[in-house]
């Protein structure tokens, strides 16, 4: 776990730690007495901690209670008044005590930044259901009711040729890592518009937490072009513009602008593009790819987790890497998501199988909502098409085949779901898999949040069979399978990648994110299990080592970046230096340059 005891023995000196909360300068504030309190940009500051000295030379006495109270008392006031809201909370609605424990961690989050991270990092399996899937999806949906402070920036179809100067409204001197959707489909819950900026915060939330970026250096952006929910559009709380989507060249002006004025004042910010639906998700990473340093993680983070879990499959199997191509894989939904995965392990296919006979074996089977792809389909989507099936070369299968009829058929070894359709895996489906031809079949039930999950953990171990291999994007509990034994649920989720792939592109400085440090990053979480582990299909860490996991995914990707000679370093380290460090040195690097939350002086010590 990483904890304050971590920090300390990382070795980072005071000073580094304060010019870590990019506060400039060393007396440190120009500000005094209310303004300080007040100022959101000094909320990572403490209130009731400010020791006397600051107070007196702040001009804050008398403006707090008189008690000095420690961080490590606040702390324990925080997690105390948490623990009592679950305990008041018990036996209501699901929903009410997420949104309650949501708001709870907001309010906090809006008082005291330093505190509201170190709770989250310490607290990291609790919370992160909270601010990140599953509850951040039903934070999106009641946004505008939710609504009480902003948080990020908001562009929209109506600031066209203005983005250049807001940009500078920012009040930020550096943003490293932004992360932008425009709403259009946020997680499996479709098109939320303005209030799908929920997304954004919680994924820098992940950052922060799990990659120990400097939370005064995150920008969560919406990019509002109007919406088509009709009932968004109906709703008068509704904070976003009440027209429809822009589409063709009217979007992708706006994006372009946004995209110039924020290269404009921070060339090196990296952009990561989130929750885009699938058109503009595959145009605007074609687009920008090569000209920025972005990523769409729902594409390329997503893919590299369910390659891994897909290479974890084949070792939890007893069997060599290599036999990756001979398993039979069935995808389910042919969005950004399921098209990502595709790509990236037919790649991996290729690269493992070389000229072998296995290469001329295509192990992927494709249905979106009218059943199996087959090059018959019509009006298909080009990107789709590479992974399409020939008519009748699999005896019985036709175009439009069911996912049960595909599955008896198929006896597939892995079942991969990214449909954002709850309960497609339904107990027919999940007890023709009882027939899978490999001895431990997988189950990826991958879509968010919970409900919209292909099926529940339990229902998966219940009539697949105890000896599955279980992945989900949103958390369900381990499975009581009886007689003391357990079904082991993995979080198949691109969480374990995408503060890792962000981590790894700021510290090396890359002009680019390319394939290569992608793959990088999908293979360093591939290996990051034991045998022993996977044997028991544990496929990825516990969340509670996510920043370890971060550590080791942001430091293939700065190695990968040295290696194809895309790195321009950060800051004092150059890539004359990135080049020499060995694999230990590069993830002492990443680690030592995480940011974690301490209270830093706002005056120079005597
Ligand atoms: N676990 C993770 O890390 C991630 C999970 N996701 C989840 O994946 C889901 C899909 O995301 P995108 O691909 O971006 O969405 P998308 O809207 O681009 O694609 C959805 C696809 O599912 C297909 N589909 C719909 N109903 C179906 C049915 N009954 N049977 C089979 N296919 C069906 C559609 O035809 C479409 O091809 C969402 O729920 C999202 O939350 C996305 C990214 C990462
Ligand atoms: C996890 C994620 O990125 C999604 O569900 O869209
Ligand atoms: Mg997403």
């Amino acid at each position: 776990m990483w904890n304050a005891a971590r920090f300390a023995a990382s070795g980072l000196s005071r000073s580094t730690r304060r010019l870590s909360t990019a506060i400039p300068g060393p007396c440190i504030v120009h500000k005094r007495g209310a303004d300080i309190l007040h100022d959101p940009w000094f909320k990572q500051e403490q209130d009731t901690g400010f020791p006397i000295t600051e107070r007196d030379r702040l001009g804050l006495r008398g403006l707090l209670p008189p008690r000095v109270i420690s961080f490590e008392q606040q702390y324990a006031r925080f997690m105390e008044s948490y623990r009592s809201l679950e305990k008041n909370t018990m036996g209501q609605p699901a929903g009410v005590v997420a949104l309650a424990k949501w708001r709870i961690l907001n309010r906090l989050h809006d008082r005291n930044e330093t505190l509201y991270y170190r709770a989250l990092i310490d607290n990291i399996k609790d919370f992160a259901p909270i601010i990140y899937t599953p509850t951040v999806g039903l934070v999106c949906q009641n946004y505008s009711g939710l609504f009480r402070r902003p948080r990020g920036m908001y562009f929209s179809a109506k600031d066209k040729g203005e983005m250049m100067s807001m940009i500078y409204n920012w009040p930020a001197q550096q943003v490293d890592m932004i992360v932008i959707t425009d709403g259009s489909r946020i997680l499996g819950l479709g098109d939320l518009g303005v209030q799908g900026i929920g997304i954004p915060i919680g994924k820098l939330d992940m950052y922060v937490a799990a990659a120990g970026i400097n939370p005064q250096r995150i920008l969560p952006v919406m990019l509002d072009v109007g919406t088509n929910n009709q009932k968004l559009l109906e709703d008068r709380l509704y904070l976003g513009l009440r027209q429809p989507r822009l589409e063709g060249e009217e979007y992708i002006a706006i994006v372009d602008e946004f995209m110039e004025a924020v290269h404009t004042r921070w060339p090196k910010a990296i952009v990561q593009f989130e929750d885009f639906q699938m058109k503009w998700a595959f145009e605007t990473l074609q687009r920008y790819r090569k000209k920025f340093c972005t990523f769409n993680d729902d594409i390329q983070g997503t893919a590299g987790v369910a390659l891994a879990g897909l290479l974890g499959t084949v070792r939890a199997q007893g069997r060599p890497l290599a036999d990756f191509a001979k398993q039979k894989i069935v995808v389910v939904g042919a969005g950004s998501a399921g098209l990502g995965v595709l790509s990236m392990a037919v790649q991996a296919v290729a690269r493992m199988a070389g000229n072998s006979e296995a290469a001329a074996h295509n192990p992927f089977f494709l249905l979106d909502k009218d059943g199996l792809v087959t090059k018959e389909r019509k009006n298909f989507d080009p990107m789709a098409v590479p992974f399409a099936r020939d008519p009748g070369e699999i005896e019985g299968l036709r175009e439009g085949a069911s996912l049960l009829e595909v599955v008896k058929k198929i006896k597939p070894h892995v079942l991969l779901g990214l449909s954002g359709v709850g309960g497609v895996f339904n107990e027919e489906v999940l007890k023709a898999m009882r027939e899978s031809d490999s001895t431990k079949p997988a189950i990826f039930a991958m879509s968010n949040p919970t409900m919209n999950a292909e099926c529940t953990a339990e229902d998966a171990f219940k009539h697949a069979g105890e000896h599955i291999i279980f992945g989900s994007g949103s958390p369900f509990d381990n499975v009581d399978l009886g007689n003391g034994k357990v079904g082991h649920v993995n979080q198949a989720n691109n969480m374990y990648l995408f503060p890792g792939i962000g981590l790894g592109a700021l510290l090396s400085g890359a002009r680019l994110i390319s394939d290569g440090m992608l793959q990088a990053a999908s293979e360093c979480l591939a290996s990051y299990m034991t045998d022993e582990d996977i044997r028991k299909g544990v496929l990825f860490p516990s969340i509670d080592s996510i920043r370890d996991i971060t550590a080791q995914v942001g430091a293939a990707v700065v190695r990968a970046a040295v290696a194809e000679e895309l790195a321009e370093g950060h800051c004092e380290v150059g890539p004359k230096e990135l080049l020499h460090m060995s694999k230990e040195e590069t993830v002492e690097y990443v680690t030592r340059s995480m940011w974690y939350p301490i209270y830093s002086p706002l005056v120079h010590e005597k």
